[in-house]
């Protein structure tokens, strides 16, 4: 039985109507730029891609940006280099939040755009500054990269996910220019495994789920990566930090177990303490997914 049906989960943020006007809007920003920055989770590569993306956009140049770089380990990192290298893609890691990495997207999005001049010089038209826009799904840290393309803060940058408004052209350089509010991408929740993990990274609503169960789900995913993706992991990160073991409860026993041990008997505030410990990397850096041979299809069953 999976994780997810273990514990009963069901994730559900958006309303179909709510999906189909961020999808148009979506469009409608894809419509106006060359290139296409689209930013990811890099604890979650694969669950923060909504698998019509690529559909959407179309034969235009991408820019794959892992953000949260911050938030992994050098070998998760690795790993999903060669993991997209291998698949012919070169993602570019950030910290969107203190700039590492941004220089580097903005020369990649430059580069990309060329061809669009190249084709305006053919045409004998003069060249344009390239357009561009960052796109990806609620709380990845579209808005913190855009303000640090831009160099200060004009793009309101929150901890609550689906905090973004209207369009304006913004100009990073003589050659580029970007749309300030970012592309959301709306979530796609039927799959249960990543639906999970997005709720773990804070990249959903907190409305739309249980902690407790989502925290229980949380603990039992780090076993088994512990168990199939050691690399990656520091060797025992809730004994670290709660100085109470985790290898002997189950996901759901342990909530309980930390609760007694630690907060009075609080299960709930248990739950939050370790998904908030999680979010803010007080229980080490460590993605929630590696990719191929040991991949997350596989993290997410249990046996
Ligand atoms: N640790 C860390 N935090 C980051 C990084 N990038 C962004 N954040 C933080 O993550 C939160 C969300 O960032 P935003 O830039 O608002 O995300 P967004 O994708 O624009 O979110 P929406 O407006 O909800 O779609 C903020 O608290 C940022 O400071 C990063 O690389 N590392």
């Amino acid at each position: 039985m999976s994780i997810t049906e273990n514990y009963k989960l069901n994730l559900i943020q958006w309303y179909p109507g709510h999906i189909a006007k961020a999808e148009r809007q979506l469009k409608e920003q894809l419509k106006l730029v060359d290139v296409v920055l689209e930013v990811r989770d890099a604890r979650i590569p694969l669950s923060t891609n909504h698998p019509q993306v690529s559909e959407w956009i179309g034969d235009k140049a991408r820019i794959l940006v892992m953000n949260r770089l911050d938030m992994i380990s050098s070998p998760a990192r690795e790993l999903w280099t060669d993991y997209f290298r291998a698949n012919n893609e070169v993602p570019i890691f950030t910290n969107a939040k203190q700039g590492k990495g941004v220089n580097g997207v903005a020369k990649a999005a430059q580069s990309a755009g060329s061809a669009v001049n190249q084709r305006r010089k053919e045409r004998g038209m003069l060249p344009r500054a390239i357009r561009a826009v960052v796109i990806g799904y609620p709380n990845v840290g579209k808005s913190a990269l855009i303000n640090r393309l831009l160099g200060k803060r004009v793009v309101q940058s929150a901890a609550r996910p689906g905090v973004t408004r209207a369009l304006r052209w913004v100009r990073i350089s003589k050659e580029l220019q970007l749309l300030d509010a970012p592309g959301v991408i709306p979530l796609k929740l039927d799959n249960q495994e990543a639906a999970l993990k997005l709720a773990i990274c804070d990249d959903i609503g907190e409305a739309s789920y249980d902690n407790q169960k989502v925290a229980a789900a949380f603990v039992d995913l780090v076993g088994e990566m512990q168990e199939n993706a050691s690399e990656v992991l520091p060797e025992n990160p809730f004994l670290s930090r709660y100085k109470l073991e985790s290898t002997a409860y189950t996901g759901e026993e342990y909530i309980y177990a930390l609760a007694e041990h630690k907060y009075q008997g609080d299960v709930e505030r248990s739950a939050r303490a370790i998904l908030t410990d999680y979010r803010k990397g007080n229980l080490g850096q460590f993605p929630l997914e590696v990719p191929e041979s040991v991949n997350s299809e596989q993290l997410a069953v249990s046996s």
